[in-house]
């Protein structure tokens, strides 16, 4: 394993191109389902249930859809009004998990208002087999485990564009993931201790946090504010991993301007990391395919078939 340098001299910082390596993903998730559709006649098929009216979730639900049509799955999205009542969304869920055409079940989040005070019970309404988020309980605890679970898109995402850069195996790499959700912070620190990485969970109440991502071989910054990890937490030669996507006001581009950052300053961070995610085109087009890929896996599990690997 090479040792990071520990002088301040430059380094060379590579930009991991998300996007292309989503694109690798998504045409080895094309494969697989023309090959199920042509030995069983199966049409993998992904339903996204939208409720309310986030302009940010409108413009990913419709980037899912377009992918699953374009992929020839067979794909419904249901768009809800903000009113929706728990009973009605998880009426709805309980629907789509006994319907054969549908292999995969994604609920949009952030849920508005009130509804977002239900989202476990949401979550746990969907069948685990379908859950192509990988957030329901039992995908949870397999995930924990060790065992055949069906993954969260964005952690499942940041792995492969870790392996591409230190390939399988991080015995003895020293792995700091920054925020705690279960939709990031926690399954990707299990990810990372699957592949033998030792993994420190930090958040906001950690003390000295500059401290602790400073020992950081890996770092992932999955916290939700803009900027926040600066170029001086970063180790030098670190791979750092930008979880965070955030728009904020961008002035020198007009009044209303605004611009897309992540968590990082990746600014500071270059020069000094060995490998950074840019936002965009880092992590962000990743947890789309992955959810191509989830939705093919959960297809090939309901006909009986091992799931496939799909870039992994
Ligand atoms: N049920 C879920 N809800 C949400 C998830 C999720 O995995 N499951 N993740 C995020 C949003 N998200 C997908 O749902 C998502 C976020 C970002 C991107 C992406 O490709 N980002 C681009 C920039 C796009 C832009 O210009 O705004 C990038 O980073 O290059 C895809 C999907 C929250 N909700």
């Amino acid at each position: 394993m090479a040792s990071a340098p520990s002088s301040s001299a430059e380094i060379p910082t590579q930009r991991i191109d998300g996007r292309a390596v989503a694109e690798a993903v998504v045409a080895a998730v094309g494969a697989a389902s023309a090959r199920l559709t042509a030995e069983t006649g199966i049409r993998p098929g992904l339903a996204v249930v939208l409720v309310g009216e986030d302009p940010a979730s409108q413009v990913y639900v419709g980037a899912k859809g377009k992918r699953a049509t374009a992929l020839g799955f067979h794909s419904v999205q249901h768009t809800l009004p903000a009113s929706t009542s728990e009973i009605e969304l998880i009426a709805l869920v309980e629907a789509l998990n006994r319907d054969p055409e549908i292999h995969g079940i994604l609920v949009q989040f952030p849920l508005p208002g009130r509804l977002d005070e239900a989202r476990a019970r949401v979550i746990e309404a969907i069948a685990p087999e379908k859950d192509v988020d990988g957030l329901h309980p039992l995908n949870v605890g397999r995930l924990a485990a060790g065992g055949e679970a069906m993954v969260p898109c964005t952690p499942a995402g940041a792995m492969l564009l870790i392996r591409r850069v230190l390939g399988p195996d991080l015995s003895g790499r020293e792995a700091v993931v920054v925020g705690r959700s279960n939709l990031v912070g926690k399954p990707i620190a299990q990810l990372l201790l699957q592949a033998q990485a030792t993994v420190t969970i930090a958040h906001s109440r950690t003390a000295d946090l500059p401290a602790v991502t400073r020992r950081a071989d890996i770092l992932v910054a999955a916290t939700g504010r803009p900027e926040m990890v600066r170029g001086d937490w970063i180790k030098p030669g670190a791979v750092v991993i930008d979880v965070g996507i955030n728009r904020v006001a961008a002035p020198e581009k007009g009044p209303d301007g605004t611009r897309l950052c992540g968590d990082v300053a990746t600014a500071e961070a270059t020069g000094r990391a060995a490998a950074i995610t840019p936002v965009p085109g880092g992590v962000g087009p990743m947890t789309i395919a992955m959810l191509m890929a989830n939705t093919v896996k959960a297809a090939y599990r309901a006909a009986g078939w091992p799931a496939p690997p799909l870039g992994e």
